[in-house]
């Protein structure tokens, strides 16, 4: 273990965290560090002066998320040096396991904002921003639309106002991620103690603007993308990286389960970004109406008034859908033979 290293404001550390901490635990015996880095068994921490590899089995493990994720923050025995419990989290990234839709995977804890990334060009798709905003508001992380290649674009403020009628308030910014002055602009989010994650689909100019904003290229995507010649950002670790240049003091989170993000359960997220039609539903006469031949449906009534765009109707329709297959069946693959599935959260 090396004494040194960043301060717990440095990691990230506020109010949120301090106030967690008992009288006992404040008197020093056990320390709180930030979750760097996870691997099999073991965890990277920092923090008080301590950092380095600790075992990373908590004594009181009760549920699937019971588990140290990268950016938690663990109360950890000075002497023994293992962890003692995790901090409450201001959110958590999780979705089921690619291989087995039953088990839970914790992907990153305590992310402040979420790059939501999409190009200036066909990758911009007003249904696909809709589910990344569900996923945010399910998560309860700030997002920030970011549209790259502005410099292809031939009218980028067309990707701009349409991003922006999503949601009142809705933080948009245009980037050309391969000038650094321009990714530098995304600094204002992403400054001391403060953690971000990008999301978006494979092309969209992520790892470029993680370059720029890490103020280096050494992200490996490049040869591994000659060997692998598909394009694929193939980093195995789940890990927190300092910013540097621009948003200097900053952390990002970017892990291949985050580029892949699918949620587990939307329900909320779903009716915060659709919070129109959520007001509908509720002033339909039939608490179970379904919104397709009922005489008195508020949300039929707005398509007739026009008030509702129908194609608005239909990808909240689909999210909605999808949500509930999730929740209910552990996805689309067919159900296994015997036991029967748990609704979720399921470790
Ligand atoms: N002209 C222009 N090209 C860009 C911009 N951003 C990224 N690119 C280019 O687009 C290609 C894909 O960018 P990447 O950063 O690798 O995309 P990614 O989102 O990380 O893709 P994955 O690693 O597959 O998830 C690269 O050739 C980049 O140089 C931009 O703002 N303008
Ligand atoms: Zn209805």
């Amino acid at each position: 273990m090396e004494a040194s290293g960043p301060t717990l404001e440095d990691l990230g550390w506020n109010s949120f965290f301090a106030d967690q901490l008992s009288a006992e635990e404040q008197a020093g015996e056990v320390c709180p560090v930030r979750v760097m880095a996870v691997h099999r068994g073991m965890v990277d921490i920092a923090g008080s002066g301590l950092s380095g590899m600790i075992n990373s089995a908590l004594p009181l493990s009760e549920g699937p998320e019971d588990r140290a994720a990268v950016g938690d923050w663990l109360m950890v025995d000075r002497e023994r040096l293992e962890p003692v419990r995790i901090l409450d989290r201001i959110n958590l990234f999780k979705r089921k396991a690619p291989a087995d839709q039953r088990r839970l995977q914790l992907i990153a804890a305590n992310v402040d904002t979420l790059f939501i990334v999409t190009s200036c060009n066909q990758d911009f798709n007003v249904a696909r921003l809709e589910r990344y905003l569900v996923m945010a508001r399910e998560v309860g992380v700030r997002p920030v639309v970011v549209l790259t290649k502005v410099d292809l674009a031939e009218a980028p403020e067309r990707f701009l106002e349409a991003a922006r009628a999503l949601q009142p308030d809705l933080e948009v910014e245009m980037v050309n991620g391969r000038d650094p002055a321009s990714v530098g602009r995304l600094a204002r989010y992403c400054g001391k103690g403060r953690t971000v994650a990008l999301l978006g689909s494979s092309g969209v100019g992520k790892s470029t603007m993680i370059n720029g904003l890490r103020g280096s290229d050494d992200i490996e995507t490049q040869p591994i993308r000659e060997i692998d010649g598909k394009g694929r950002h193939t980093t195995t670790g789940r890990q927190l990286y300092p910013l540097d240049g621009p948003a200097k003091g900053g952390w990002l989170v970017d892990t291949p389960g985050m580029r892949e993000f699918h949620l587990p359960d939307a329900a909320t997220g779903i009716a915060e970004v659709f919070d129109d039609i959520t007001a509908l539903t509720q002033a339909c006469r039939f608490g179970n109406c379904t919104h397709t031949t009922e005489k008195s449906c508020a949300v039929l009534a707005a398509l007739r008034d026009g008030t509702l765009e129908p194609r608005r109707l239909e990808r909240w329709r689909k999210l909605r859908d999808e949500d509930a297959d999730s929740t209910q069946g552990g996805g689309r693959r067919p159900a296994s033979a015997g036991g029967r599935r748990r609704k979720r959260h399921d470790g």
